[in-house]
C-alpha cells in the first residue's frame, strides 16, 4: 500500500505553501522525518496527510483505496499536534483515548487496554488519571503521542513530538517510537528540528524547501551528517 501525492498544490489563502508535490510512500514500518527551516511546510505536509486538510489542486490518494482519502486518512491515521493543543482539557488520559476513538469508529476498550500497556513504557503509567488540563507541558505531550499511538492506526503523524519533554522523557520517546515501528509495524512521520531525536529514530528524510521535497533521502544518518546535510541545503555556515 502506498500513499500518492498527485500534483499537490497548498495555498493558505492566496499564500501558497506547496506548489508541484508528486511523491510516494510506501506503508511499510519506518520512521519519516520531515525536516526543513520554519514555515516551510513541515505541519501542513502531516496535515494534509492526516486528512485534515485538503489539497487546493491536486490529489492524495491510497493507491489501494478507491474511496476518498479523506475517509480513510480518518480511519487509519492519527495525528498528534505540536504544542499543548490536542486533548480535551476535562479528561483524563484514558477517557481522551475513549473520546477520540468512539470519534473514529474505533473500539474504545482495545484504546484503553493499549494505553495502559503503553503508558507503563512510556513512564507515564501514574498520570493516567489525571485530567488533561492539569498536566505540565510535557506530560501533555506524552498524553497526547499516547492517545494517538494507542488508537492502533497504522500511520501515527508526530508534529514536533520532542518539544516540552525533558531529557529522560526524550530517551522514552525514542525508544517508544522504535518499538512502535519494530513490534506495532507503524509508519510513523515526525515534523522536528531535533536533530538528536531525529538522528536516533528516522529511516527516512524528506527535506522540504521553497514549496517541494528538495532531497529524499532514504538511510539513517548520524547527527552530524544530517546537520551537515541540512547546512547544505538551506546555506547555512
Ligand atoms: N491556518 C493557516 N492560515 C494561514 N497561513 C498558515 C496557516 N497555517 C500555516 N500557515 C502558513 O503556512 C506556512 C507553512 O506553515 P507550517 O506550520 O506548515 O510550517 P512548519 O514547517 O511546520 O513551521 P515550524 O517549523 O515553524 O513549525 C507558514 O508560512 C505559515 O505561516
Amino acid at each position: 500500500m502506498t500513499i500518492v501525492f498527485d500534483q499537490v498544490k497548498k495555498n493558505y489563502g492566496k499564500k501558497p505553501v506547496f506548489y508541484n508535490l508528486n511523491f510516494k510512500i510506501p506503508l511499510e514500518p519506518t520512521v519519516i522525518g520531515l525536516v526543513g527551516p520554519n514555515g516551510v511546510g513541515k505541519s501542513t505536509m502531516l496535515r494534509l496527510l492526516a486528512g485534515v486538510l485538503e489539497p487546493t489542486e491536486g490529489r492524495i490518494r491510497n493507491d489501494q483505496t478507491k474511496g476518498s482519502y479523506f475517509k480513510w486518512a480518518c480511519l487509519h491515521t492519527s495525528f498528534v499536534a505540536s504544542g499543548e493543543r490536542g486533548l480535551m482539557y476535562r479528561l483524563n488520559t484514558l477517557e481522551n483515548g475513549m473520546y477520540f476513538s468512539s470519534l473514529k469508529g474505533i473500539s474504545t476498550k482495545r484504546t484503553e487496554n493499549n494505553i495502559r500497556k503503553m503508558a507503563q513504557d512510556f513512564n507515564f503509567s501514574n498520570e493516567l488519571n489525571t485530567f488533561f488540563q492539569n498536566l505540565s507541558t510535557g506530560l501533555k505531550k506524552k498524553a497526547a503521542i499516547l492517545v494517538g499511538a494507542a488508537m492502533g492506526t497504522e500511520v501515527l503523524l508526530l508534529d514536533e513530538p520532542s518539544n516540552g519533554l525533558d531529557i529522560a522523557a526524550q530517551e522514552d520517546l525514542a525508544s517508544f517510537i522504535l518499538d512502535l515501528k519494530n513490534k506495532n509495524g507503524n509508519i510513523i512521520f515526525i515534523s522536528s528540528h531535533d536533530t538528536q531525536m531525529l538522528s536516533g529514530v528516522v529511516d527516512h528524510y524528506l527535506f522540504l524547501r521553497d514549496g517541494q521535497i528538495e532531497q529524499n533521502i532514504e538511510h539513517k544518518m548520524a547527527e552530524n551528517d544530517l546537520i551537515s546535510e541540512y547546512r547544505g541545503i538551506y546555506k547555512r555556515k
